[in-house]
């Protein structure tokens, strides 16, 4: 099996050939319904091979969110395992949305379940959760750095309940989402053109607050339903804006069933973001 180069300077490629774009693959109940679909197995198959085949041969990353395959049980997870080998396939790099976080020992399968060439589920990046301690993330850092993979750790989340946690500062001084953003950046030290080890960053937030210069991806979940749009970028994320790969579900994902309308509606995101971001 060939290694992969890094995933930082994969992404790169990728967003300078097919544009800053992630798209996520969230097959919600009412999406189904809205496709004209059956909330079963056989829904979730139709949904996820629809979304693979209108967009993973031209976005630079897709997110299955294993949430919403994972509902149905072993047959959910086998639909996510064949849409995930059938994205990378067509070029697509796909980020696993799992969030997992644990314990070391613990977080060491679930780092083999993702990031292992030969897993079923192997994926090119994962989100996992820093909130055990960000050392408790080490044996996927590791798996990550050895096979050409990427890790996303949420630091500041979209949702406003996050900042309870995340905005909180420590006896030094520092909050525990600036802490994370300082560990991501020793793992990319020196990586060039772009470090494999990225944080989440919603682009809903009022502003950062917080040193975003991580040498490394910044996923900003948020664009669309959750109320953001392009034109905050540039606000939230400032010099660091051209590491941003905005992230967007349901606002592609509700033009679907038909494959033209769902490219249309991923290249007009595409095209918002260049336009904010070239100016
Ligand atoms: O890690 C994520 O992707 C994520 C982090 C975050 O802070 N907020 C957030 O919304 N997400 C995910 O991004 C997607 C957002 O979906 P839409 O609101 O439909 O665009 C969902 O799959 C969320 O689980």
């Amino acid at each position: 099996m060939t290694t992969l180069a890094p995933f930082g300077a994969r992404l790169r490629a990728a967003m300078d050939t097919r544009g800053r774009l992630c798209v996520g693959i969230d097959p919600h109940a009412s999406l189904l319904t809205a496709w004209g679909l059956n909330d079963d197995v056989q829904g979730l198959e139709t949904f996820s091979r629809t979304v693979v085949e209108a967009l993973a041969d031209r976005v630079a990353v897709l997110k299955p969110q294993a949430a919403f395959f994972e509902r149905f049980g072993s047959k959910g997870i086998a639909v996510l395992e064949r849409s995930v080998a059938e994205a990378r396939e067509a070029g697509a790099l796909v980020l696993m949305d799992a969030k997992r976080g644990d314990i070391g020992s613990t977080m060491a399968a679930y780092a083999e379940t993702f990031l292992a060439p030969g897993s079923p589920l192997f994926s090119d990046a994962l989100t996992v959760s820093p909130y055990l301690g960000f050392g408790s993330l080490r044996p996927a850092l590791d798996l990550a750095r050895e096979q050409g993979c990427g890790i996303f750790a949420l630091a500041l989340t979209s949702n406003p309940e996050g900042h309870e946690v995340q905005r909180a500062v420590g006896a030094d001084g520092e909050s525990v989402a600036q802490a994370v953003l300082r560990r991501l950046a020793a793992e990319n030290a020196g990586a060039e053109p772009l470090g494999s080890f990225g944080a989440v960053v919603g682009a809903t937030l009022a502003e950062a607050g917080v040193d975003l210069a991580i040498n490394g991806p910044l996923l900003a979940p948020g664009v669309g339903a959750q109320g953001a749009t392009a034109k905050d970028l540039p606000r939230v994320f400032g010099a660091s804006v051209r590491n941003v790969v905005p992230s967007v579900s349901r606002d592609v994902l509700k033009h679907g069933p038909s494959v033209q309308a769902l490219r249309a509606a991923a290249q007009a995101f595409v095209d918002d973001v260049s336009t904010v971001t070239n100016a």
